[in-house]
């Protein structure tokens, strides 16, 4: 039935992207790269979808990790979208003109597009439109490996595709009404298979919800149990490129791939890692942010982003050598609050400080330089976490006479023995938290002559 048998509704991950009617997909991974040719909308009604400089720029890094090759870039201003052609007659002209030049496959556009713009775009452009959001699912969808973040990566597809169907059925019913068919009066065939699809989509969403709910139970899981042996959770969280794979690598020996490319990273890994003599951690590396992160995936990484509402600290990787940083900055801090973690300790964690950096280095109470790569200020970043997470656990030595060894049982419970000898007195190391430290404290090595610093 017209071109709509050619939908592959089943497969988002062929759709999503081929937004044009007739569903060219974009040759993403082919030899040959996509050329494009980016535009951006700066208005003030557009608000925080409005776009600048370092938006296309950013834009532009989407487009290499996408594996396609920008050619131009047009930016412009208007008071307001125009309500036909978004950004004007004329400009598409000139936008047209730089396509035919520049031999571009490809339109981007850095504002959310509405389906039914892109569908007047791409018939006056002539060539295939897409918007930021497509383009950072469609990163997302090569990226994804791990079962979970492909469900994840899925979901977002549909949840973008589920409204922007009415568009592209709507252009379906007028290509079918130009033809003279379908019965005048009746429903379309083009609104039945509308809904159709729609509801096919609902369905697919509801199962992927499901596996999702799976997923997350497990987590809640193991969550309980760590919980359980009271390991604090630390999660890094910053901006896409900002270095916490790298981070994570070097201060837990993980292996995790750490590429110059946005969204390198996915999958959430997470990792045991010694702090100090004291304290013990799990730390997990997690997701990166960029601006204008299209909600359908803030909603569907919910359940991997979810492990932010349980940490104990987070560390705010920054890439210092950005000149964006201080905005990146700021994205960051809003997600954070939209997943609601803002109550989380943070501790802020300039990074790639062995770069050259424009501007007066942020002199913030409490922040740590360091650098990933050469491991400068690695030593200073494990203190300050061992800082904010030390609950006045100590190790100490205990002699206890013989007819209090019955304070033992209440030591492999509460506190973690380390060693036990039995001498004249039963001789105990064990990391005590304060608690423990308080019924115990007569008989600790030390505590008589160190007694003004323990009160
Ligand atoms: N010079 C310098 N480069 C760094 C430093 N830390 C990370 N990098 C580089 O920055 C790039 C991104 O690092 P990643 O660790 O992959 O960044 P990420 O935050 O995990 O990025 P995503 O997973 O894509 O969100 C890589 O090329 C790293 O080698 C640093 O301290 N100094
Ligand atoms: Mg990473």
């Amino acid at each position: 039935m017209y071109i709509c048998a050619e939908y592959d509704i089943v497969d988002p991950k062929k759709f999503i992207v081929r937004q044009r009617y007739d569903m060219e997909r974009i040759q993403l991974q082919d030899n040959k790269r996509d050329l494009a040719v980016l535009v951006g909308l700066r208005s003030p009604v557009l608000r925080e979808d409005s776009t600048d400089e370092e938006s296309l720029e950013e834009l532009s890094a989407l487009v290499e990790t996408a594996g396609g090759q920008v050619v131009g870039s047009i930016l412009q201003s208007r008071d307001k979208p125009d309500p036909h052609s978004f950004i004007g007659e004329g400009k598409v002209e000139e936008v047209k003109t730089m396509v035919t030049l520049e031999g571009a496959t490809l339109v981007i556009f850095d504002n959310e597009l509405s389906p039914s713009q892109i569908r007047v775009l791409t018939e006056l452009l002539g060539v295939q439109v897409i918007d930021r959001s497509g383009l950072i699912l469609d990163i997302f969808a090569q990226r994804a490996k791990t079962k979970e973040g492909c469900l994840q990566v899925e979901l977002a597809q549909y949840q973008y595709l589920l409204p922007r169907l009415i568009g592209m059925w709507t252009h379906l019913e007028r290509q079918a009404g130009t033809s003279g068919k379908g019965p005048i009066g009746s429903k379309g065939p083009g609104e039945t298979q509308l809904e159709t699809d729609r509801r096919h989509i609902h369905r697919k969403i509801d199962k992927l919800k499901e596996e999702l709910e799976e997923v997350r139970r497990v987590r809640s899981t193991q969550r309980q149990r760590r919980m359980k042996n009271e390991i604090p959770v630390v999660a890094i969280v910053g901006y896409t490129n900002a270095g916490k794979s790298t981070l994570l690598n070097a201060i837990t020996g993980a292996d995790i791939p750490a590429n110059n490319r946005l969204f390198d990273t996915l999958d959430t890994t997470t990792r045991l890692l010694t702090v100090s003599d004291t304290l013990d951690v799990v730390i997990s590396d997690t997701v990166g942010f960029i601006r204008k992160l299209p909600h359908q995936l803030v909603e569907a990484f919910k359940a991997t982003l979810e492990e932010l509402e349980y940490a104990d600290l987070l560390l705010h990787v920054i890439d210092l050598s950005n000149p964006q940083w201080a905005q990146q900055a700021q994205v960051v801090d809003s997600l954070i609050r939209e997943l609601k973690a803002d109550h989380i300790p943070c501790l802020r964690v300039y990074n790639k400080c062995d770069l050259a950096f424009p501007g007066a280095l942020p002199r913030e109470e409490g922040s740590v330089y360091i650098s990933a790569k050469t491991g400068e200020g690695i030593d200073r970043l494990l203190g300050a976490v061992d800082q904010k997470l030390d609950k006045g656990t100590r190790r100490v030595t205990l002699h206890l006479p013989y007819d209090k060894a019955g304070l033992l049982d209440g030591l492999y419970r509460e506190a973690k023995v380390e060693s036990v000898e039995y001498e004249q007195t039963i001789t105990v190391v064990a990391v005590c938290p304060p608690k423990v430290l308080g019924q115990i404290k007569p008989y600790v090595e030390g505590w008589q002559e160190e007694k003004e610093d323990w009160e």
